[in-house]
Formats: structure tokens, C-alpha cells, sequence
């Protein structure tokens, strides 16, 4: 009897010493209806992650997404080399970037220590051999389920992992690594889809039958009292026996130590997890407060981009809660506690992040990948200056910059980092800010910048170089704000919106303006305007104008422009200076060596929709307008010739005509002369017709052609053409009606320019140490036959080559008896008169056999350009009357 009470009560006994077991046991449910739901979140998570679904599934993210037009839009901006608004890129400030960075980091560790302990539970669960042998019986459907849970763990933890470690490649970089951000985002994909089909299986096992917590307390308690029913009945059998009744029931068993060791690893990847998940949804909400908000929600993607963000957001912190859980219980499993309840929430806290924390990186799938698949390997703008979302240029930011500023000013939710991330931002960049103004459609206009440059595009590609789309484009771009001329600003203005496109100077460089690499469409798109309508005009550089009010002045330009208004306003009338003019413009301060109160004859021109060659160095000036207006000044940099052919062929490349040489001879300007102008005489009207050369042989920026080829034919036609011109050249400044007077003062400038490569040449060959003596006495007679040969040369010629002789005679560099010494300043001479790259290269080796130091030349070429900038401030400031540092309006950057 008591052997068959002791048998029975012996079951009961390994159900007390298990009570894993026994409520699993007792919990069992039905698992048909746990199996359709998990089926039924998987589906889900299909839908919405679907790769190329059409309408329908926009509707099922609530009308958010049109993901057929918006993969068709990132194809469209991936070929056009235009960034993708990827999600991830972007955030509230570059710290966050960094706290992303030590969360991925810390993912990525607790990720490997989680493949370790999945590993280590595979080999426990799965050993069904060793326990079929120990518990004698066949394995039950629950362990074959609980073995598929941890092979599961060990993948999910593959994957995610491996996603960690891609992404902390670009977070802890801060910049995009595109082919990381890409694998990161697969990865993430693949990890949670797993972590769904994992959780719903665990919660299977975990989730006891009737979850109500008083109900398994109740069946806990009734558990203690069989138990303590037992002990009573075996103390009842052993005093029947005469046997004493200490230590009946065994010992709790001790926890062997490999198994509080393993615990002890579960308990830090789960707290490490959790908490680095709580980290991310901090980053996330900030995130989103920039990225969800009203202004930013503009077209399909911002929608994505927000959407992506919350999805996220409700992924990370069901995985924060997941691993709350999870540390639960894998933390008192060290001390051998255990809690059910924490498992079953954790499982099903799983079922929902496997859900939004797979869905969000497969938005961003396509986005990240499209750039990956197509060789991109890296975006170098890195997260120093707060958020670039769908924006990362420089350009994109002040715009992004301009959204912040309205989203504090708007945005009573905008988190308080946001706002004092904007007013920094705003304090140290006010000046930079690209809209002038407020409105919902300049916002937005700024805000799809990326558009413009797509218009632009296509445009270009359906030959479509109408006005209407120049003006929709320019709407689109975003034109900065500039403070440079203030004088030239209506009252009470600080910054007006222009820039330019093409070859400008500054502290005597020359080189291309950094919104012409920003925007290689839009420049096209205006060179192109221009080309079909003049097709012969020669200009390097555009000055977008964006209702600018130009207060009356005059620019520094090589020689005539063409100017075109464009937009919806009215008045804006162009007045030009002309001694003929039937308009009179009085002046209310001194401009251009005119006295204040001077009534300047000229006429008001209307450029709207038209077409209007002017001469920028006569003064003009906007009449008060109201509207829109854009206007575009097509002109010629007067330092182009200083360009270095890179320079050149990257005008060229963009649809400027770059000039020829011959134009390095002085077009024949109608600048008035300071005195005349000082005493008020009316400038004398530019002749703009005659002026304009247009020269038959255009081959340096025919469009078509390879530039560098164009080039290379240009240099060795310049000098044809140069003896075909008709007209000398003429100094700077004198009308054009003077010009034949001029004819026999200078040179022709072919003939001296092939003199002056003579005389190069020739100084080139002298040996300054020739054996036998005499030496120096014929470097000194090549060096003055050289020196009157560039007297002859244009005037910004003539000064650059002077500059590089001086040097080359200075005591520093001078030294008759080493080779090279002076002989290193001459290649350069030769790369300004246009010999060919192989007579420069050659020339380049016979001058410096020892490899001297280019330094000095160096040097020399800046000093050079430094009294070349010098020269054309001292003009400029002559012109305006303004200060020195002051460039003229269709200088500046
Ligand atoms: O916008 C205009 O009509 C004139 C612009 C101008 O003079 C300039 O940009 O220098
Ligand atoms: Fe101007």
C-alpha cells in the first residue's frame, strides 16, 4: 500500500521538484488558435513588406505609402546620381548619431554572447538521445517545439547580429556606408521576420493555457499544499516504521555551475539588450520629431521616412520589452529561480517586435539597396551638422536648416534638443538660410530640392529648355541668401537670394562655384537656355538672381551680358545707362563715380520673358517690383583666363562657352572713365552689338565634343585666329568708340603671344653656366628679350608672366650655376601662353633635371594671382565706390 501511495505520490514528487514541467503541463492549450494568430501576424508582416505591391498596399500602411511611385522615384534619383532619402541617416543631432553608434556596438556583443547561449540550449533541447535515455520514454511534441525555439534563437541572433555589425559600420563612421546600411537593413529584415516565427513558437510553450495570474497561483498553491500532503504521509509511514522523519524529501538540488554560468551570460546579453533598445527608442522619438512633423511630411518618402520611424519605434521598444523579460527570468535562473509569467511576456512582446521591427527595415529596402546594387560605397557627408534626411548636400541642409527654424517656431511638440540644436544652428548660419520667405510653398519648393535637379533632368533629356520649366526649376532650387554688396540691397535688407553657376574669383582663385557641383542639371538646364537662343555668346558664369532688388551699380564683368527675367511679378523694370537714354535715374548717393543727386540718362528695359544684352559696366539697377522674379545674368568672369584647364573643362562640361584666347585681348569696354564720370557726364552707351565678339570657331565648349580635345585643338586655332582678327586689342576701360585710335599702340596679340613662346624657348636653352664663361651675360640678353616680348601680352597676362620672371631672377631663387634653378618658372610661362600638354611636359623636364622644389614657383603663381585679384578689386572699387573687399554682384558665392 504504501509502496503503491509511495509510487503514485513519487510522480507527484518529480512534478514538485519540476514545476517548469508541471505548468507547462498544466498549461497546455489548444494550440490551433495560437498557430492561426501567429499565422495571421506573419501574413501581416508579408503585406506590408511586400517589395513592389501596387496601390492596395499603400492603403493598408492607412494611405501613407505609394511604394510602386516611390521605388519608381528612387530609381529615378539613383540614376541621376541623387541620394536616396534613407532611413537611419538622419538624426536630431550628431550626438544621437553617436548614441546609435554605442547601441549598435553594444547590440552587436549582445548578439554574439545571445548565438553563444542559443548554442548552448540547442545542445540541451535538442539532445533528444540523452533524453529519451534519461526520462525512459518517447520525446513529446513540446521538446521537438522547444528545440526548433532555439535553433531559431541561434539564427535570429545570426542575423540581427550581423545587422548590428553592418550598421554600426556606418552609425559609428557618421556617414552612410551605403553597402553596410544596405546589409544592415536585409539583415534586420531577415533577424525579425525569425523573431516572429521564434516568439510564437516559444509563446506556444510558455503561455500557460489560462494566463490569469490568479489562476496558476492558485494551482502553485495547490502544488505546495500536495506537497506538504506528502510530507505529511511520508512522516506518517516512517513514525508507523520507527524511523526518524529529518531529511526526507530531498535536498533542492544544487545548480551545477555550468548552468549558473550560462545563466549568468543570458542575464547580461538580455540586460545589455534591453537597455541598448531603450537607448534606440530614445533616438527614435527624437528622430521623429523632426521627421514626422507637418513640414517634413511633403511628399511619399517623408511619409515612408516618418513611418519607418514609428514602426521602428513600436519594434524597439517591444524588443526593450521582450528583453526586460527575457533578463527576468534568465537573471534569477542564476540563483535557480524561475518565472513563467516573465517568459510568456517576453514571447509575446516578441510576436510584436518580430512584427514592426521586421517591417521597418524592409521599407527601407529598397532605398538602402538600390544604391548598394548600383556600386555605391560610401556617403561622406558626415552627421556633423544635425539632420540631413532626404537632404545631405550642403545645400540641402541650410534648406533642412530653414524647416528646423520653422518647426520651432510652429511645432509646439518639436522636443527641446530640436530647439536648441535650431537656434545654434540658426545663430552661427543666419546668413545662409536659402528662402527669404516663410511660406508653405517656398518651404516646400526648398524642401525637394532633389526636384529641381530631376526637372531639370528630364528637361534637358526631352529637350523641354522652355521658360516655363527654367522658371519651375528655379522655384524648386534652392537659391541661398547672401550678404555680400549689402549696398547693393533695398533698405532695411541684409540678405538677398542669389548665386552663382560657373567660374568665379575669389582671393585670386578661380574656380567653380560650389552650387554649380550641387546642382549639375540646373546649370545645364540655364546653359542650355541661353545656348539655343545665342547660341555664338561666350560666357562663363551665371549670376540666379532671386528677387533681387539691385540697387543701382556696376559689375566687373570681361564683357557684355545677357540677361532674362523670369517669374510672376510686376514692374522690376531694368534701368541701363545710356547717354541716349529717354529715362532719367536719379541717384540719392554717390555710385560708380557718379555724384549723389546726378540724373543718369538711360532707359528702363522690360526683361520679363525677354531676352536683353546689356553691359554690366555701365550702371544699372531694378525697379521696385512686386511678385516673383527671378533673373538670370549670363556674363563672363574676368579672371577666366587665370582658370586652370581643369577649371576650364569643367565649364565647358557644364554648357558654359568658355572664352577663347584672343580674348584674353581686352573686349573693347564703355566703362566710363572715373573722371568723366566723377563730373557727371552721362557714361556713353556700350555698343553692345559690335562689342560681342563671336569668334567662327567656338570648338572649347561646343557641347558635343570631348572638352579636353576641344581644348587642345582650341589652343593651336587660337593663334589663326588671332592674326584674322580685325581689331587690336585696347586697354581696359576705354569706350569702344576709341578703339581705333588704339590700333597701333599694342601688338597684335597672336604675334606677341608666339613671340613671347619664342623667347621662352630661347631662355629655356641658355646654359647659364656654359663652360668658357659668358654664362650669365646670355641668360641676362634672353631674359630681356623675353621681358619686351611679354610687355606686348594682354594685361592680366603680362602681369602674371612678370610676377613668375621676377622670381626667377630673385637672389633666393637665382643661382647661375645649378641647372633648374631659374629655369623652373618658365613651364609655367609657357601652360599661360597654351603650348600643348606634350611641350609642357617637355618642357617641364628640360627646365628641372635635379627635381628641384616647386615651391618657390609656387610661390611665385600665388603671388601672381594675388596682384591679379588686386588689380580687379582696385577696378571694382573704382567702379562702385564701395570697400575693397566688396565684389561685384555677379562675383559672389
Ligand atoms: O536682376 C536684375 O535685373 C539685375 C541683376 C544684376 O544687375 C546683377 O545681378 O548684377
Ligand atoms: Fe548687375
Amino acid at each position: 500500500m504504501v509502496g503503491s501511495t509511495l509510487a503514485v505520490d513519487a510522480e507527484e514528487l518529480h512534478m514538485l521538484e519540476c514545476p517548469d514541467e508541471a505548468l507547462q503541463v498544466q498549461g497546455r492549450r489548444s494550440r490551433l488558435g495560437f498557430r492561426i494568430g501567429a499565422a495571421l501576424l506573419g501574413l501581416t508582416a508579408l503585406v506590408l513588406t511586400m517589395p513592389f505591391p501596387g496601390t492596395a498596399h499603400g492603403s493598408l500602411l492607412g494611405g501613407m505609402l505609394d511604394v510602386s511611385r516611390m521605388r519608381e522615384l528612387e530609381v529615378e534619383m539613383a540614376k541621376a546620381g541623387l541620394p536616396l532619402p534613407l532611413e537611419q541617416k538622419s538624426h536630431i543631432s550628431p550626438e544621437a548619431g553617436n548614441v546609435l553608434c554605442v547601441v549598435d556596438v553594444a547590440q552587436s556583443i549582445g548578439r554574439i554572447m545571445g548565438v553563444g547561449n542559443s548554442i548552448k540550449s540547442v545542445t540541451v533541447n535538442c539532445d533528444f538521445k540523452s533524453i529519451v535515455k534519461v526520462q525512459r520514454r518517447p520525446i513529446t511534441q513540446d521538446e521537438r517545439q522547444r528545440c526548433a525555439v532555439t535553433i531559431f534563437g541561434v539564427m535570429v541572433n545570426t542575423a540581427l547580429g550581423m545587422g548590428a555589425i553592418s550598421s554600426s559600420v556606418s552609425t559609428c563612421a557618421g556617414s552612410v556606408n551605403v553597402p553596410a546600411n544596405c546589409a544592415a537593413n536585409v539583415n534586420a529584415f531577415i533577424g525579425n521576420v525569425l523573431v516572429l516565427a521564434g516568439t510564437a513558437m516559444a509563446a506556444d510553450l510558455s503561455c500557460p493555457l489560462d494566463p490569469l495570474p490568479d489562476r496558476i497561483e492558485e494551482r502553485q498553491i495547490e502544488l505546495q499544499e500536495a506537497r506538504d500532503d506528502l510530507q505529511r504521509e511520508i512522516n506518517k509511514f516512517l513514525i508507523r516504521n520507527n524511523q526518524p522523519v529529518t531529511n526526507v524529501l530531498p535536498p533542492d538540488p544544487a545548480i551545477p555551475k555550468d548552468e549558473v554560468f550560462h545563466s549568468i551570460s543570458r542575464c547580461v546579453a538580455h540586460l545589455d539588450l534591453a537597455v541598448t533598445f531603450v537607448m534606440k527608442s530614445g533616438v527614435i522619438i527624437a528622430d521623429s520629431t523632426l521627421d514626422c512633423s507637418e513640414e517634413e511630411l511633403i511628399d511619399e518618402d517623408d511619409k515612408r521616412v516618418c513611418a519607418i520611424n514609428i514602426i521602428g519605434l513600436m519594434g524597439t521598444l517591444s524588443l526593450a520589452t521582450r528583453f526586460f523579460a527575457l533578463a527576468s527570468n534568465s537573471c534569477v535562473q542564476i540563483v535557480g529561480q524561475t518565472t513563467h509569467r516573465a517568459g510568456c511576456a517576453a514571447d509575446t512582446a516578441g510576436i510584436n517586435a518580430g512584427v514592426y521591427a521586421s517591417v521597418a527595415p524592409a521599407m527601407n529596402l529598397q532605398a538602402s539597396c538600390i544604391e548598394a546594387s548600383l556600386g555605391r560605397k560610401r556617403r561622406v557627408s558626415p552627421w556633423t551638422t544635425g539632420k540631413k534626411g532626404p537632404m545631405h548636400t550642403e545645400r540641402g541642409e541650410r534648406c533642412a536648416c530653414v524647416f528646423r527654424a520653422a518647426l520651432v517656431q510652429k511645432s509646439s511638440h518639436a522636443s527641446y534638443l530640436a530647439r536648441v540644436q535650431a537656434v545654434m544652428f540658426l545663430r552661427d548660419r543666419a546668413n545662409e538660410f536659402p528662402v527669404v520667405s516663410t511660406s508653405q510653398d517656398e518651404l516646400r519648393a526648398c524642401h525637394v530640392n532633389a526636384r529641381a535637379e530631376n526637372l531639370a533632368k528630364s528637361a534637358l533629356e526631352n529637350h523641354h529648355v522652355e521658360e516655363h520649366v527654367i522658371c519651375e526649376v528655379l522655384r524648386l532650387c534652392c537659391i541661398p541668401l547672401s550678404t555680400t554688396r549689402r549696398k547693393l540691397m533695398p533698405a532695411g535688407k541684409k540678405s538677398v537670394q542669389k548665386v552663382v553657376l560657373g567660374l568665379y574669383s575669389r582671393a585670386g582663385r578661380v574656380e567653380i562655384t560650389s552650387f554649380t557641383k550641387t546642382c549639375p542639371w540646373t546649370t545645364k538646364l540655364l546653359t542650355a537656355f541661353v545656348q539655343q537662343k545665342h547660341p555664338g555668346f561666350f560666357f562663363t558664369s551665371i549670376q540666379v538672381n532671386c528677387n533681387n532688388k539691385c540697387a543701382p551699380h556696376t559689375d566687373r564683368n570681361h564683357s557684355t551680358s545677357f540677361i532674362f527675367g523670369l517669374g510672376d511679378y510686376k514692374g522690376g523694370e531694368l534701368f541701363v545707362a545710356d547717354p541716349n537714354g529717354a529715362d532719367r535715374l536719379l541717384l540719392s548717393k554717390a555710385v560708380s563715380g557718379y555724384p549723389k543727386g546726378a540724373e543718369v540718362p538711360g532707359d528702363y528695359v522690360n526683361i520679363k520673358s525677354k531676352w536683353l544684352e546689356f553691359d554690366g559696366r555701365n550702371l544699372h539697377t531694378v525697379k521696385p517690383f512686386k511678385g516673383v522674379r527671378f533673373s538670370l545674368v549670363y556674363y563672363t568672369c574676368p579672371e577666366y583666363a587665370q582658370a586652370s584647364p581643369k577649371v576650364r573643362m569643367a565649364c565647358c562640361e557644364s554648357g558654359f562657352k568658355y572664352p577663347l584666347l584672343q580674348q584674353l585681348v581686352r573686349d573693347p569696354g564703355s566703362r566710363e572713365s572715373a573722371a568723366s564720370a566723377a563730373s557727371a557726364v552721362p557714361v556713353p552707351k556700350a555698343k553692345t552689338e559690335r562689342q560681342r565678339r563671336r569668334p567662327q570657331n567656338d570648338a572649347i565648349c561646343r557641347g558635343s565634343a570631348d572638352p579636353a580635345d576641344s581644348m587642345k585643338k582650341t589652343v593651336k586655332k587660337t593663334y589663326a585666329l588671332l592674326k584674322a582678327k580685325t581689331g587690336p586689342p585696347r586697354k581696359r576701360g576705354r569706350p569702344r568708340k576709341e578703339a581705333p585710335r588704339c590700333q597701333n599702340s599694342l601688338a597684335d596679340p597672336a604675334d606677341s603671344m608666339k613671340k613671347t613662346v619664342k623667347k621662352t624657348y630661347a631662355l629655356l636653352k641658355v646654359n647659364s653656366n656654359q663652360k668658357g664663361g659668358g654664362g650669365t651675360a646670355n641668360f641676362r640678353k634672353a631674359m630681356a628679350a623675353l621681358r619686351s616680348a611679354v610687355k606686348k601680352l594682354p594685361e592680366e597676362l603680362h602681369l602674371h608672366i612678370l610676377t613668375l620672371l621676377d622670381a626667377s631672377e630673385d637672389k633666393e631663387n637665382f643661382e647661375a650655376k645649378t641647372s633648374g634653378t631659374w629655369r623652373r618658372f618658365l613651364p609655367p610661362i609657357l601652360e599661360l601662353l597654351g603650348v600643348t600638354d606634350p611641350e609642357l611636359e617637355q618642357a617641364k623636364k628640360d627646365a628641372n633635371p635635379r627635381d628641384l622644389s616647386m615651391e618657390p614657383v609656387k610661390k611665385a603663381q600665388r603671388k601672381a594671382r594675388k596682384r591679379l585679384a588686386a588689380s580687379g578689386a582696385e577696378q571694382s572699387e573704382s567702379d562702385e565706390g564701395t570697400s575693397k573687399k566688396r565684389r561685384r554682384c555677379n562675383d559672389e558665392l
